[in-house]
């Protein structure tokens, strides 16, 4: 149960690949004031040790109230009858952005100081990941706006971005950024209160400070912030007594002249279920859009997190992962990191395509039911309002031809099939049509903004 309810709010801070491939591997089992924590093996351990333990161990003392409360780590799959007398991994020293109790080495294990009580005001914390920063966010045309003003807004504390609502779809590094420019705030101004929530957090802490009779510390913990950062606000949706606490935090911090961030799935006019005077105050600042990253981003994204691992992938891996994970970023890392955990546990350590291919084997099978040549025909038939069979006619008449045009271009964007295969696909047509197809599509994308938008809409609905 504990360990659940830890995971619970680890998957708020760690990303889905990082929970699926490294956390759920655990096997916990709580005994006497402590959670034994299993691993299956020295990969995971080691993992699990280097990256989550800190958390893992704040998240526990919280949820227990118990200050003393121990995470114990293991190779196994059962604990032994009698607490294990000396710490099975060493501690990793709390790193300063997130507010992990102080530690010290006993001989029990690892243990708090038995005399330091966390604060009340710790129970409604939620802490930046220091992992998350503007060095590591690679700009590319699809977020450059929106990076830019966080940029602005993370280097200047009397920004009129205020608040600054960042929007877009999943796993597109709308959280990174807002992680970013509380960092950076740090940077600058160590002594700053920055709080970084998701939505869900803040609803839930009020929760328990209602029923705990908090609401005094509640209110006085997220209105007395230096900047407040929070994610996901379309949760607040249908919460009225939610929207109505945060209302009132949101008009306290932009008196004080306080930051406020925000990120949601939607432009705010768009946000079903919240308040119009909550929109109408979200739109008061700067409104910054991430979009779907581009080949070339993407490629770029791949590299950049394979070589902080200490991984270089050769030009047509990189091209390859990039091409097939399309859709958004978080998945491009999980295929990354399922490449580097099968490398990790085959002892490889030069990585080709074939080896690529097997590890992804699973992920492309299903990437590869969702975005096929027949379902771009079909989506982009429907979107234009032409006959399936249009896609493969001779006729060259622009209404049949443009819509063509653009499947075809999809199709290479989104698939990995060569150009006479998609040429052999759209009703036999050769390669260079296909290459034609191709440039003339880019060609108006830049010079067409009704084309570059319809483009976008399909590749959102092919990818989504
Ligand atoms: N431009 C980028 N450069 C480097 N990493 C990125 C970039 N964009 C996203 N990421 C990474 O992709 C993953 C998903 O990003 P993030 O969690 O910020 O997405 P999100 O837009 O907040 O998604 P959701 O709405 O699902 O919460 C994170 O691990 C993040 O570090």
């Amino acid at each position: 149960m504990l360990w659940q309810q830890c995971l619970h709010q680890l998957e708020q801070e760690v990303p889905d690949y990082e929970i699926n491939t490294w956390l759920k591997s655990l096997h916990a089992v709580e005994k006497r004031h402590a959670l034994y924590l299993l691993a299956p093996n020295t990969i995971v351990l080691q993992q699990v040790h280097e990256q989550y333990l800190p958390r893992i161990l704040f998240h526990s003392r919280i949820l227990t109230g118990d200050n003393e409360f121990d995470v114990l780590l293991q190779i196994g799959s059962s604990v032994p009858a009698t607490p294990a007398p000396t710490p099975i991994v060493a501690p990793v020293p709390p790193t300063a952005a997130y507010p992990v109790p102080a530690l010290t080495n006993s001989p029990k294990g690892w243990q708090a100081p038995a005399a330091t009580p966390a604060p009340v005001s710790e129970r409604f914390a939620n802490a930046l990941n220091p992992r998350m920063t503007f060095d590591n966010f690679v700009e590319g045309k699809s977020n450059q706006l929106a990076c830019a003003a966080a940029q602005q807004v993370g280097d200047h504390p009397d920004t009129s971005y205020n608040p600054l609502f960042i929007y877009g779809g999943v796993g597109l590094g709308k959280t990174h950024l807002m992680h970013a420019i509380g960092n950076r705030i740090l940077e600058r101004e160590p002594g700053a209160r920055v709080i970084y929530v998701y939505a869900e957090r803040f609803v839930n802490d009020m929760i328990s400070a209602i029923r705990n009779s908090r609401m005094e510390e509640f209110k006085q913990h997220y209105r007395s912030v230096d900047a407040l950062l929070i994610d996901d606000i379309q949760f607040f949706a249908g919460k009225d007594r939610s929207m109505e606490e945060f209302f009132h935090t949101f008009n306290a911090l932009l008196e004080g002249h306080k930051r406020i961030i925000l990120a949601s799935d939607k432009f705010p006019r768009d946000l079903d279920g919240i308040e119009d005077r909550l929109k109408t105050r979200f739109n008061w600042g700067l409104t910054v859009q991430i979009e779907s990253p581009d080949l070339e981003t993407r490629v770029a994204i791949l590299r950049k997190k394979a070589e902080d691992s200490g991984l270089r992938l050769p030009n047509d891996v990189s091209f390859f992962i990039g091409k097939r994970f399309h859709s958004n970023i978080r998945d491009l890392e999980g295929a990354l990191q399922r490449v580097i955990a099968s490398m990790r546990l085959k002892c490889i350590t030069q990585v080709t395509m074939d080896f690529v291919q097997n590890a992804l084997r699973d992920q492309l099978a299903s990437q590869d039911k969702m975005v096929s040549i027949a379902n771009i025909k079909k989506v982009v038939a429907q979107y234009y309002n032409i006959r399936v069979t249009d896609m493969d006619s001779k006729s060259r008449t622009r209404s049949l031809a443009r819509p063509r045009q653009i499947a075809m271009a999809l199709a290479k964007e989104l698939t990995n099939h060569s150009l006479p295969e998609i040429g052999d696909d759209f009703g036999g047509r050769d390669h260079t049509t296909v290459l034609h197809a191709q440039r003339k599509v880019a060609e108006l994308r830049e010079s067409d903004p009704k084309l570059e938008e319809e483009y976008r809409i399909l590749f959102r609905t092919l990818t989504s």
